[in-house]
């Protein structure tokens, strides 16, 4: 098999070590052919739609994107921003302010990049963008702190995938969840803490995860059993009883069965069994989205007032909140361990000095 061409043999950049945030991707414009080419993408994945192929792909073609594309970007328009779609202007600012934490701990030659899964900008162009900037290391850290096969292991795949075409392999690290992380959990509870100071507290906190088949479950998937255990470490850190809090499941798509209680039939009978209000967070998503700003603030709601509920709370993702930003420091360190994050001046200049060298050498030995 061909291999990708080798970048030439530089020394030069002191930034060797990178971590790459990775999340789902979303579309490049709201617009109908944009979405389209999204949804191909995202649902031609193996991982996310486990129907045999040749099925799938009549399913695919025929029905969903001749008549999704147009839904979802009609969707998409009501959430787009004027920097873009949600999800990808969250996830280019964590990035940012990710690289500024790191470096006020000390970690100075570490290189904060973001990715797509689908979409752009693709994990395959950003891992070769870094191999060309001389980055041997690689973390991976997806957006996703529950692991699922249909997120997580998707993200691995692409990784894989990529390096199966590369000669000079770089020493790679993966995050595979952070669901019960401290960082995560405590940057969740003050999120819901400022919103309870701010406009006072509903009957009940409802805690929508995006949803995932039934089947994986059966088949061994554990994104079930990890969204409890964050609701539940979520639960004890808040100190509510089991009565104060319900964990459902959002964005089901096709007719199989899925993760249950589903979101919004829960929501819709909370209102009601009389309740007046109720707070909704989506502790799986770290980054508003359409699954957030579209389906749970709006739709959601409009199903609780339907059904005579009075006030609904969408409680934000965790966004930039600083809390956030140094949770997500923390969970980095930790996979970091190890590696020479931090640099002497002495070590710095040692780095040049080698870098001019091994420059030199390559050229002369006519490396390309
Ligand atoms: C078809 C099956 C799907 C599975 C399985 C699935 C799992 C899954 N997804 C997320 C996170 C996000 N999904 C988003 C959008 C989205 N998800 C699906 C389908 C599945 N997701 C579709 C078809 C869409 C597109 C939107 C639509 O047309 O309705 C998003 C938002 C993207 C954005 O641009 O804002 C996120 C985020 C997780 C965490 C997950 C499994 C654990
Ligand atoms: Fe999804
Ligand atoms: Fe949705």
């Amino acid at each position: 098999m061909p291999f990708q061409k080798e970048p030439p043999h530089t020394h030069g950049s002191v930034a060797r070590n990178a971590l790459v945030l990775v999340n789902l991707g979303t579309p490049d414009a709201p617009s109908r052919r944009a979405v389209r080419r999204y949804l191909k993408e995202f649902l031609s994945d193996p991982r996310v739609v486990e129907i045999p192929r040749r099925i799938w792909w009549f399913i695919l073609h025929l029905v969903i994107l001749p008549f999704r594309s147009g839904a979802s970007a009609a969707k998409y328009e009501m959430i787009w921003t004027r920097d873009g779609s949600p999800l990808r202007v969250h996830t280019e600012k964590q990035a940012a302010l990710l690289q500024a934490a790191l470096e006020e701990r000390g970690h100075d030659s570490i290189k904060v990049a973001w990715a797509m899964r689908y979409g752009a900008p693709g994990l395959a162009e950003v891992l070769a963008r870094l191999k060309a900037e001389g980055v041997d290391r690689i973390a991976i850290m997806p957006a996703y702190p529950q692991y699922s096969g249909t997120t997580t292991g998707s993200i691995w795949d692409a990784v894989f995938a990529h390096y199966a075409t590369v000669r000079n392999v770089p020493e790679l690290r993966l995050v595979k969840h952070y669901h019960d992380h401290d960082g995560y959990i405590d940057a969740l509870r003050d999120t819901i803490l400022e919103h309870w100071e701010a406009n006072g507290r509903g009957e009940k906190l409802v805690m929508s995860f995006h949803g995932v088949p039934k089947r994986t479950l059966l088949l061994g998937d554990p994104y079930h059993c990890e969204c409890h255990k964050t609701a539940r470490l979520l639960a004890d850190r808040l100190r509510l009883s089991p009565n104060d809090y319900i964990v459902t499941f959002q964005s089901r798509f096709g007719r199989a069965e899925w993760l249950q209680p589903y979101t919004a039939p829960t929501v819709a009978q909370l209102a009601r069994d009389g309740l007046r209000r109720v707070d909704v967070i989506c502790p799986g998503f770290t980054s508003d989205c359409l699954e957030t700003l579209e389906e749970i603030n709006m739709e959601v709601r409009r199903e609780f007032e339907a059904a005579g509920g009075q006030d609904y709370h969408y409680i934000p993702c965790l966004n930039e909140a600083p809390a956030w930003i140094a949770g997500m420091a923390e969970i980095a360190e930790q996979h970091l361990i190890g590696w020479p994050t931090m640099m002497s001046p002495s070590q710095r200049e040692a780095e040049r000095r080698d870098a001019a060298i091994g420059g030199e050498r390559a050229e002369q030995m006519g490396a390309v």
